[in-house]
């Protein structure tokens, strides 16, 4: 459980008030590492069930969480997010356009959001990567009306500093592992690639579903909610999308299942299915997809040691303090990084079995990807075929190669 500092009952009547709601009890809320939070009952809640949920934001400065209001009140009526409720200002200081949502303790930021149904999914299925792909699409395409994109989000985390410090005692495999997706990432089109306002933390333990027997039965879980605004900055779009992709799409471990890592592509396809049903994506972000894949999981491997480092300065113990494997976040890492340079190491031959050149199979390309080699194929037939041909173009096959089969 992750509770990092503690109210009293009148501290928590007292913050409530400030929001206009009368406070009868507070729960502790179990889930979460960044931040204390609690489900908040009311006086007017008979049937027990909480009405709202109380956040002190542990880590991030309270002009970050003011931002992350102005975000939420963005896309509230167009995705299932829970706005902040404004504080309560006494007429002489309210102004229509001077809404606050953030009151102060000890220099941290509290909100008040109502609390919303449905439950974490333990699992994923394809219908709900579809759902949730075209959900984070829908959330890009909406903050776009916020600009410039930079004002509205946070600063990006300085992640190159945590690798600096961790990979000095990481075992050199590892660090090189680091080394070169961070490399492969920096050779990216990176100043091309679309850019605005991501979530960048859309875990499936940041969302809700309706996940009634009845419904999951019919593979009809519904989106509920999507949780945790605290990280959204300008960032490019793949990246926001590999994210998510990285935790909708992988089933973890525990370590009695040897903290398997298990990555199911149909579940991406689905994904991407989803996410390009509202917004298309551009074909140098599908190039960039898989080295994307990789960067994401490095930064939350890199998350993950990060918490760790600061539980340990900051003295944080317990058995309320909940931390996340990083090494399911390494292994993915590898596994993302064994595709791209698998990629890398593969080519597409198209070859004219029907050469009259010569009796062998003549090479009339080679090309990096299968789809390259796909449309060198069409456009030979559209170019060289006449129409009653263009059903008897079998001829021209597309073969995959490593590169030392071919020296
Ligand atoms: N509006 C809400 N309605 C229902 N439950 C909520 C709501 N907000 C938060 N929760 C619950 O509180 C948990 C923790 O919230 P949140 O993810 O914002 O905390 P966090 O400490 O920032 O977590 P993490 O660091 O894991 O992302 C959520 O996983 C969810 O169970
Ligand atoms: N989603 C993060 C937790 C903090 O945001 C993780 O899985 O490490």
């Amino acid at each position: 459980m992750s509770v990092y500092t503690q109210l009293t009952d009148d501290q928590f009547a007292a913050f409530c008030q400030s929001f206009g709601v009368s406070f009868a009890r507070a729960i502790p809320i179990t889930q979460g590492i960044k931040n204390s939070n609690w489900f908040i009952q009311t006086t007017d809640d008979t049937d027990g069930a909480p009405s709202y949920v109380f956040t002190l934001f542990e880590e991030r400065p309270p002009a970050d969480i003011e931002k992350m209001a102005v975000i939420l009140n963005q896309l509230d009526g167009k995705l299932p997010v829970a706005a902040p409720l404004a504080v309560i200002e006494s007429e002489a200081a309210r102004t229509d356009n001077d809404k606050r949502y953030v009151i102060h303790y000890e220099d941290k930021a509290i909100t008040l959001v109502p609390c919303l149904a449905g439950a974490h999914p333990e699992q994923t299925t394809q219908a709900m990567c579809h759902e949730i792909g075209a959900a984070l699409a829908l959330l890009h395409e909406t903050l776009q009306a916020l600009q410039p994109s930079e004002q509205y989000g946070v600063p990006l985390y300085p992640w190159s500093d945590v690798r600096d410090r961790e990979s000095q005692f990481m075992p050199s495999d590892e660090a090189k592992l680091m080394r070169d997706i961070w490399h492969a990432y920096t050779q990216l089109p990176l100043a091309t690639l679309p850019k605005g306002l991501c979530h960048l933390d859309m875990f499936a333990d940041n969302t809700l579903w309706n996940l009634s027997l009845n419904n999951s039965q019919k593979g009809e879980a519904r989106l509920t909610g999507l949780l945790d605004f605290t990280e959204v900055s300008a960032e490019h779009y793949v990246m926001d999308i590999a994210i998510t992709i990285n935790d909708f799409c992988t089933t973890w471990g525990d370590a009695e299942q040897g903290e398997s890592v298990n990555f199911d592509r149909s579940k991406m396809a689905a994904f991407l299915q989803g996410y390009e049903s509202k917004r298309p994506l551009g074909a140098d972000e599908k190039r960039a997809l898989p080295v994307m894949l990789a960067k994401a999981a490095v930064i939350f491997w890199l998350l993950r040691l990060n918490v760790i480092h600061y539980n340990r300065t900051e003295g944080r113990t317990g058995d309320n303090i909940m931390v996340k494997n990083p090494d399911l976040m390494k292994r993915l890492s590898a596994y993302h990084w064994s595709h791209v340079e698998k990629a890398q190491n593969t080519v597409f031959v198209l070859l004219n079995t029907h050469s009259n050149t010569d009796q062998n199979n003549q090479i009339v390309g080679v090309f990096s990807s299968i789809t390259q080699a796909e449309q060198a194929r069409e456009q030979l037939i559209r170019d060289q075929l006449t129409p009653d041909q263009l059903s008897n173009h079998s001829h021209f096959l597309i073969k995959e190669y490593t590169l030392d089969q071919l020296l």
